[in-house]
């Protein structure tokens, strides 16, 4: 449903000085994407590493400098206008005015896409039921709640039943039930046989809702899976060991070369800076604790906390780039 081949794209980033040069920023490197009908594939990746650009690039709205995509079957750079029909986009902020309510901004996106009256003002109603928002379709957008709001946007960028659904980071500010309201709803657009196409920097939202995702970083990407073969990846468990100030290097050194110990990582268990810590991959963590605990023991170092752990998502990305998502600026 969407195939993508070298797609990138550079920015300009204009001097801030005369006596500062241009620079060129390379938003996205060359990525190859192959998203199947039905499928909710998340894109995955901290700030900055090119998720925005390549959604617009899909979504028509930037043109690409160089490589090719075919979405719901027609060509991005020959035949933008059919893309474009074909397919709905959702940007971070959301589109939905403050004096315009749920339905009547409904009826007008539907009629934006040459959707005769009667009909549109049916499919609005229909989508304020679906998307749960009856009871409050006819208040201004300006007095809805964060997830009311975006369930408005979700329902706009889907009025004319497009094949593909691209959605910027759908869940950034929403509390957790509103979070996990919107979930349902994207869940429920690809029951109904929708291609979702989401980004996201949030690793379990990444982990719970995609069937597939595709890890982003500086304008490239560098692991694609679904979430349980790109964690199986990543064999045995995680233990987090926290440490008192300073001893984290004394503590690494005696740890290393120990039989059961894959890799170590110096970090604290909430990856807050100036906190000592390690992040041990091992391969039976119940194992290997009460071994860890007497080697350093044997160090004259002992632990603030030790925690086991199954490897997330983030533990793909630190072993794909030595850094965190969650401690990526
Ligand atoms: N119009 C622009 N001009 C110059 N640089 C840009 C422009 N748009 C994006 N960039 C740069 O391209 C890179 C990728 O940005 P992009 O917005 O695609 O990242 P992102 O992964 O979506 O990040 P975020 O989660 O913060 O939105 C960043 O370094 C950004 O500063």
């Amino acid at each position: 449903m969407i195939e993508t081949q070298g797609l990138r794209k550079s920015f300009q980033s204009r001097k801030r000085r005369r006596a500062e040069s241009d620079t060129t920023v390379d938003a996205v490197r060359g990525i190859d994407l192959s998203v199947g009908a039905g499928e909710i594939f998340g894109f995955l990746g901290p700030n900055g590493a090119g998720k925005t650009t390549t959604l617009r690039m899909l979504a028509t709205l930037i043109r690409p400098d160089g490589g090719e995509a075919r979405i719901a079957g027609a060509d991005l750079l020959a035949d933008p206008a059919e893309v474009r029909r074909r397919i709905g986009y959702v940007a971070q902020g959301g589109g939905t005015t403050d004096n315009a309510s749920a339905r009547e901004e409904l009826v007008l996106q539907a009629r934006m896409y040459g959707i005769g009256k009667a009909q549109a003002l049916q499919r609005a109603s229909d989508a304020l039921k679906s998307f749960d928002l009856t009871d409050y379709a006819d208040r201004h957008c300006s007095t809805y709640s964060g997830g009311q709001r975006r369930r408005v946007d979700i329902a706009l960028g889907v009025i004319h039943e497009p094949k593909v659904l691209f959605l910027d980071e759908p869940t950034v500010g929403l509390d957790p039930p509103s979070r996990s309201q919107v979930w349902e709803e994207i869940r429920r657009l690809r029951t109904e046989g929708m291609t979702v196409f989401v980004t996201t920097h949030y690793l379990d939202e990444a982990d719970a809702l995609c069937d597939r995702v595709a890890i982003i970083d500086h304008g490239g990407i560098v692991a694609e899976g679904t979430p349980e073969s790109l964690k199986r990846e990543i064999a045995g468990d995680v233990v987090l060991v926290g440490l008192p100030t300073g001893t984290s290097a004394a503590a690494a050194e005696a740890l290393r070369g120990e039989p059961y110990l894959h890799r170590l990582e110096l970090r604290s268990p909430t990856g807050a800076e100036g906190e000592d810590g390690l992040r041990l991959y091992v391969e039976n963590g119940a194992a290997a604790i009460p071994q860890l605990l007497r080697t350093l023991e044997g160090a004259d170092i002992l632990p603030d906390t030790v925690q086991l752990q199954r490897p997330s998502l983030d533990d793909v990305f630190l072993a794909r780039t030595g850094r965190s998502i969650a401690g990526s600026p």
